[in-house]
Parts: C-alpha cells; structure tokens; sequence
C-alpha cells in the first residue's frame, strides 16, 4: 500500500490549472455580423445596427427551442426558455478559421494527444432569448465520439442578464458576453468554447433580446501529421505530476510489492456501445490528458478501464467491477444469474474497489465466489458509477441515442520496488 503521505503528495502534484473554457471579443469584418435567414422570403440582418424590429422579425422566425429528454425532444418552459432555427435555415458569413477562432480554442482545448489534432466546427443551432428567457443547467448532448466541446458566438444585441454559468469540479465561471460586446470600439462578438461535458446554465434575461448561434466542436486527425503540433505540452504541470511519480518510482518505501494506481478522470466521454476505450485515450481532455500524458512519458503504461456498480457486494458503493470495454448490454439469463455475474464470469470483469480504504477481501465476487479481485490504490477519486442505464440518459439539446457520456478512469499497474529501474 502507499502510506497516506506519499497519497497526499501524489494528489497535490495533479495540479491543472487551464479552465476547461475559452472565451473573449472578436471584431470581424463587417459581413462577420450578417445573417440571413428564411427560405422563400429570405431576411437579412446586421448586427452591428440590428434594430427591435429586425429582432422581433427574427424571433418570430423561430420556433421553440426543445432539448432532449429520454429518447425524445421536448419543450419544458421550467428546464428551458428560448427560441431556436436550425442551422439549414439561416446562414452566417463568419470564418472562424480566418479569425483565427479556431487556433485560439485548440491552443486552450487540445491538450496531451489530442494536441496534434484540429477541431472542425459545426454550425448547428440560432438562439434568441428574449426577456424571461434561460437555459437550466446542463451538458451537452454527444453528437459523436470525436465531439469535444460547444461554441458559443454571442451577437452584440443589448440585453440585460443572460449570463453563462459554468461548473467544473469545485469552480465555477461566469461569462456576461454583453459586458464584452457593449464597450468594444467596433462592433464585436463575445464567443466561448467549453468542452461539452462540462456543466452549463444560461441565466434569466432581464430585458433585451440575446442572439446566439452554437457550433459543436469536434476533434479531427490531420492528415499531414509532423510538425501540426499547435501547442507546447505545458512543461511546468506535466514535470510536476511526472516529477513526484518518478521519485516515489524511486523510492523502494512505495507500494514495495507494487500495486495499482487508480485516478478518477474529471471528464465525460462521448461513446457508443461499439467504442473502444483505447480510442477515448487519444481524446482524453483537460486534466485527464495531462495525467495519462505523465504516466506515459513514465512508461507506466497507463490503460483505461469501465468500473460498474456491484450491487451484489454488501457495500456496493465501496465495490465495483472492471472491465477494458463498454458494455450495453450483457447477454445473461436474468432469471439464473445477475448482471454483475455476466461482467465477471462472461466478460472477464475483475472485481474492484472503488474507494480508498475498502479492502478487496470483502468484495462479494472475492469473499464468497473465489475470484480474484485487484485492490487499486485511489490517487484521486473515483467519480461516478458507470450503469447501463447511461445509454438512456438525458443532456442539454435535442436528444441523440446512439451516443452516451462514460467516465472511464485510468489505472496504472506499478512493477514492484526490486523491478523498478
Ligand atoms: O447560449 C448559451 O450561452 C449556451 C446555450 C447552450 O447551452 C446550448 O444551446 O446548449
Ligand atoms: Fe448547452
């Protein structure tokens, strides 16, 4: 076992400190404010000069903006008030390559290896607010595997309110685009990119109307790799994780006999019942990359795990089991045997603890069934259990079934003190 100090030390060294956001002003040609909307009576607006009678005419224009619930959309004036056009009817003439948009949110977003990646984004939906108008707290529903976060652009219309809460791990941030727009020397947008799993809420609008388009952000692999690195791995955070680890490698008093590792990742991952673990580790976000990034450099070989509830164990939320792949659906006969048993003895599940503290002894699968679990020593903890209700789960905007978030975690298996060099 690792002693509590050299745990607390490990802990303190995971430092990140990148939001998971970001967001600014930008000043576009002047075409970067039109838009055009309507198919057979076709209406333009710019909105350096967009007047209330443009924005009713807009939102009248709209329709009410659903989200998804379950396997449908709805609309739910308690959970969200706005109105919304899809993107095939209305169209933007804003280059977010030439504003040099995109750069800036790879520079912020992409990090371990996702950094030799680009992002492609996706216009997707045109939201007004009007006055009394929100969104309640909310992911973003995954539109794919490779999606990675949401765009925001925020047109310089005056509104009061409106504001954009986000909530990741014990931080929150406020983002109040009008106050960016109003005093901006040539009319501007305020834009914000956030991964799409972290938590968001659009705040009542008081008066005026806010007019946003959204784009989903996703990941693509460049074809022409060397030298499309755009961002330096930041060499200070990294060092300081590998730093610790290294020496505790070192150390012959850290875990003596070896042992696993276990850190609980902070982000949740679009996926299909279909999609390999191993395809997550190359986008891995934030503070998760970071952490596998400095296990490889380690040569630790850092793998990516499912941990699903047991219930059959007497604690369950101290036990759970692991497997190396997602599972929807096990095949198994409900009547004859359980769920937990199919991941076990059909799919090679390997009981687990899933706190720190919870010896694997008492694990039902070890106790009563004889099979062999693995103790796995937390470094950060454990989020939240994965269940198979998670492909029917509900996000933010319209609904999508064939995608689901999980939080894998990663475990690193460490050779004992006289293998170590
Ligand atoms: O308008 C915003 O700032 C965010 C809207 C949002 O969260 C969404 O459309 O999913
Ligand atoms: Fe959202």
């Amino acid at each position: 076992m690792a002693t509590p100090t050299q745990l607390k030390s490990l802990r303190k060294a995971i430092t990140f400190d990148r939001p998971p956001l970001c967001s600014g002003a930008i000043s576009p040609p002047a075409e970067g404010l039109y838009l055009y909307y309507g198919k057979k009576n076709a209406r333009f607006i710019d909105f350096s000069s967009a007047t209330p009678k443009d924005l009713d005419l807009l939102t009248a224009a709209c329709e009410p903006a659903t989200f998804g619930r379950g396997t449908e959309d709805v609309y739910d004036e308690s959970y969200r008030r706005a109105v919304k056009m899809d993107a095939s009817s209305f169209s933007v003439q804003l280059d977010l390559a030439s504003l040099g948009l995109i750069q800036t949110i790879e520079d912020q977003l992409l990090q371990g290896e996702t950094e030799n990646m680009r992002i492609k984004a996706e216009l997707y939906k045109l939201n007004v607010y009007g006055k009394d108008s929100f969104f309640k707290a909310h992911k973003d529903t995954p539109r794919g595997t490779d999606m990675l976060g949401s765009l925001v652009i925020i047109y310089p219309t005056p509104h009061e309110g409106g504001e954009l809460v986000l909530r990741h791990k014990d931080r929150e941030w406020k983002f109040d685009a009008r106050s960016l727009t109003a005093f901006q020397l040539s009319p501007s947008f305020a834009y914000i990119a956030f991964y799409s799993d972290i938590e968001h809420e659009v705040l009542k609008v008081t008066s005026g109307r806010r007019v946003t388009i959204t784009y989903n952000l996703y990941l693509v692999n460049p074809t022409s790799k060397p030298g499309t690195s755009v961002i330096a791995p930041d060499p200070n955070s990294i060092s300081n994780l590998q730093n610790t680890l290294q020496g505790f490698l070192k150390s012959p008093e850290f875990l003596p006999s070896g042992g696993t590792l276990g850190f609980g990742l902070t982000h949740l991952y679009p996926v299909t019942s279909e999609t390999k673990l191993k395809e997550t580790a190359s986008r891995l976000k934030g503070e998760d990359a970071h952490v596998y990034q400095a296990c490889q450099q380690l040569r630790l070989q850092p793998l990516l795990r499912m941990i699903y509830e047991d219930h059959q164990s007497m604690r369950s939320k101290e036990y759970g089991i692991m497997l190396d792949r997602i599972v929807k659906n096990p095949d198994y006969d409900y009547e004859e045997s359980s769920y937990e048993g199919a991941l076990v003895e059909a799919m090679g599940g390997v009981p687990v603890n899933r706190v720190e503290g919870a010896a694997i002894e008492n694990s039902y699968w070890v106790a009563e069934r004889g099979i062999r679990g693995e103790f796995i020593t937390w470094v950060s903890r454990l989020n939240e259990r994965n269940k198979l209700e998670d492909f029917q789960t509900t996000y933010g905007n319209e609904y999508e079934t064939r995608y689901t978030y999980c939080r894998p975690c990663i475990i690193v298996r460490i050779p004992a003190a006289i293998d170590r060099v």
